[in-house]
């Protein structure tokens, strides 16, 4: 992986607005290939409205964006497809269909994008999916009702990886978990990245999992990417929101807890 391949996500001047209120100015983003991209800020800063404007699902009022190679901003069916079928998300609330086993949710993707796969076999990729998300097998009759907060996340994690997609974006992913769910779920991401060779955009209010599992971190702050570089680097930075962030009393201690699981076996 190398600093000056072609990112995966490459954001240029991006703006955003809502009637008089400028989310975003001139924002300029990278995501590489193969890194976990860590992205925070203050509630309300533009985090999701950044995602979304990545995935297609909102038209900025500015800016470029190109997503593996494809113009982002471009409308045309191929395009659209491309990105659709080589990105998979996590959406902060699990955005699963309420009335469908966790498997049917996962084959919706696969039924959208290959039509033509036998039921039989389309069934069975779901059920790797399911498994690849660590949800045991039975998970794959269940409706999301009866599953757990953090089993819910892992079965949009199963459709999310549904296409097998090479960029994951994970909205908040560890949002509502207890501490030892969201650490499993950070080390199943880790995991997955390591074996399946994923380019990671995540989200995130979760400072264990900045320390734990991510590259790089991208702070977004007065409405655009204010810095982008690795924890120790943005720890450093003389900027009020970060230092608050990093420095007050929870950073101190997601830090000591990273550096204590860094020294253990
Ligand atoms: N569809 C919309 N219509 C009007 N305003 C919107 C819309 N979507 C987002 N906003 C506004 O844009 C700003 C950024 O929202 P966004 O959801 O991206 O923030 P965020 O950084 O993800 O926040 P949080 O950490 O609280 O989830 C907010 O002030 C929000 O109210």
């Amino acid at each position: 992986m190398s600093a000056d391949a072609t990112p995966a996500v490459r954001v240029r001047g991006l703006a955003n607005r809502f009637g008089a209120q400028v989310v975003h100015e001139g924002l300029d983003l990278d995501v590489r290939q193969g890194e976990i991209l860590g992205v925070v800020g203050g509630s309300g800063s533009g985090k999701s409205v950044l995602m979304r404007s990545i995935l297609g699902l909102r038209t900025p009022d500015g800016g470029t964006i190109e997503v593996l190679g494809v113009d982002g901003l471009a409308r045309d069916d191929a395009s659209r497809l491309h990105i659709e079928r080589n990105t998979g998300v996590l959406f902060q609330d699990g955005a699963l269909f309420s009335s469908l086993t966790v498997g049917e949710n996962v084959e919706v993707p696969l039924k959208e994008h290959h039509p033509g796969l036998p039921d039989g076999l389309r069934r069975e990729l779901a059920l790797l999916k399911v498994k690849l998300a660590g949800l045991p097998a039975d998970a794959i009759d269940k409706l999301p009702s009866q599953l757990s907060g953090g089993m819910r996340k892992r079965a949009g994690l199963a459709r999310a990886l549904a296409l097998d997609p090479p960029l994951l974006f994970l909205d908040e992913p560890t949002a509502g978990l207890d501490p030892i769910g969201a650490a499993a779920f950070d080390t199943l991401i880790l995991t997955l990245r390591q074996a399946l060779g994923l380019t990671v955009f995540i989200i995130t209010h979760d400072l264990d999992t900045l320390y734990a599992i991510c590259d790089r971190i991208a702070v977004i702050a007065d409405r655009r990417i204010v810095a982008t570089g690795p924890l120790e680097e943005i720890e450093r930075l003389d900027h009020p929101w970060v230092q608050e962030y990093f420095n007050g009393p929870r950073g101190r201690a997601a830090r000591e807890a990273g550096e204590r699981a860094a020294v253990e076996p």
